[in-house]
């Protein structure tokens, strides 16, 4: 077994529980962890996740296994990482990955600061590497540095829309029935061929389900199913709950999961994850205003034309030189959108603040930042010739913070002063 990123002693320690705005709805989270036992403080449930990934994406129909496909210059399986980790409770997450893709997994966990990995080598069937994984949990193994959770998620690493709140209902679940796992209306129906190639019967589709991900189990549950099973199991199965009822005679609670919990197979899926994600990170912008008193109207006007259009703006009229504490925040919360509105000067200084602010937060690590740059002009007092001076300046800003994956766009206004009637 691998622990965590290259150089450290094994899983790095667990980082910030930041209850990401995509996390349940704090109160729900708060109702469902006391559910699941998991809230912080008290004896909380002890809860790992073990994510198969060591497959090799055959119906994607490109060389590179699709968990390490790109979606915004970032693999897959970083997205379903971020998504575990939203979750603080999840204390160590065992991710199985073949041996020749290994260093390409441990460089993903260094360059994207993932927390709680461990890496076990992956099996050549899915379950052989989900039993991998379960492995590493169990203490009986030799070089295992994990302690044994009482409850075990198994999500599979393609699928990268995971929110805490299934995440909690499969695991409460779990600890009551001893296996969960979610499923989804079926879309298509669901026949049955018979040997000639023809139509032997149909299910009906009301009565049926899709079995999704996540899934979570006692752990002892599932280890001991997963010991039990036969050669033909671990090589053709593709049911973890199948055989927790096969081989512990335990029957799943099945939990309603959102639409969001496919599994990426087929290259129009990474287009879909793509759209979805853009979506997600596109839907929260922050105007910066400088705290001048007749900036307000201008920043005022914005966001209602923003609020028009997206779910959630912000506006910080706090001036940058004081690094307000509401920004930092706005920053901590994942906000990857911002308008820097530099309305009387026509120099950089305000949004260079903020982007040594953008900088300095590593915001930009997993997702693309976007800044625009605004600046209103006096056409009769900025001499032309001083406008290209500053459209060049923002070219060359531009060139430097793209290298720390922060794309920042320009808006010269050259406006007339009003006349001052006498
Ligand atoms: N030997 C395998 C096969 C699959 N998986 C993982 O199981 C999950 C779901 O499997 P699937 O969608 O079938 O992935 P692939 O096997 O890679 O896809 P394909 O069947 O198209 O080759 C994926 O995260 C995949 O990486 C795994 O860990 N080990
Ligand atoms: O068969 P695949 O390897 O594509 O998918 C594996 C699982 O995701 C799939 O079987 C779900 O239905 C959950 O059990």
């Amino acid at each position: 077994m691998e622990p965590g990123p290259p150089g450290s002693s094994g899983p790095v320690e667990p980082g910030p529980c930041l209850s990401g705005q995509r996390g349940a709805d704090h109160a729900a989270s708060a109702s469902l962890q006391s559910a699941a036992g998991t809230e912080p403080g008290r004896h909380s449930l002890a809860v790992a996740a073990v994510l198969p990934a060591g497959g090799c994406g055959e119906r994607m129909g490109v060389p590179t296994p699709k968990q390490f496909c790109s979606i915004l210059e970032r693999p897959l399986i970083s997205y379903t990482l971020q998504a575990l980790e939203r979750v603080c409770w999840i204390k160590d997450i065992v991710v199985a990955v073949t041996g020749e893709n290994m260093e390409v997994m441990k460089s993903i966990i260094q360059k994207y600061q993932h927390k709680r990995i461990s890496l076990v080598e992956a099996g050549v069937t899915r379950h052989r590497s989900i039993f991998s994984g379960l492995k590493a949990l169990a203490e009986d193994q030799l070089n295992s540095k994990l302690s044994k959770p009482e409850v075990v998620i198994i999500h599979d690493a393609v699928r990268p829309f995971v929110e805490e709140d299934v995440l909690l209902k499969v695991v409460t679940a779990a600890k009551e029935h001893g296996a969960a796992g979610a499923i989804r209306p079926l879309v298509s129906t669901v026949i049955s061929p018979s040997a000639d190639g023809c139509l032997d019967h149909s299910l009906e589709r009301a009565r049926h389900r899709a079995s999704e991900m996540p899934q979570a189990f006692l752990f002892d549950v599932i280890y001991e199913a997963y010991q039990q099973c036969t050669d033909y199991d671990l090589e053709f199965g593709t049911e973890c709950l199948q055989l927790a009822l096969k081989y512990c005679r335990t029957k799943a609670k099945l939990v309603e999961g959102s639409p969001d919990l496919w599994k990426v197979t087929y290259k129009r899926d990474l287009y879909a994850a793509e759209s979805i994600i853009k979506e997600i990170i596109s839907q929260e912008i922050c105007v910066v205003m400088d705290s001048k008193e007749d900036n307000k109207h201008v920043g005022h006007l914005l966001e209602e034309v923003l609020k028009s259009e997206l779910n959630h703006v912000k506006v910080t009229s706090e001036a940058l030189c004081h690094a307000g504490r509401h920004l930092q925040q706005i920053i901590l919360d994942q906000c990857y959108n911002f308008v820097c509105v530099n309305v009387m000067t026509s120099d950089f200084q305000e949004t260079q603040k903020l982007l040594s602010m953008l900088e300095e937060s590593n915001l930009s690590i997993l997702y693309p930042v976007v800044v625009v740059s605004v600046h209103f002009l006096d056409f009769k007092l900025v001499p032309p010739s001083q406008k290209m001076e500053n459209l060049m300046q923002i070219k060359e800003f531009s060139k430097k913070v793209k290298e720390r994956n922060i794309l920042l766009y320009g808006l010269l206004i050259s406006y007339p002063q009003a006349e001052i009637q006498p």
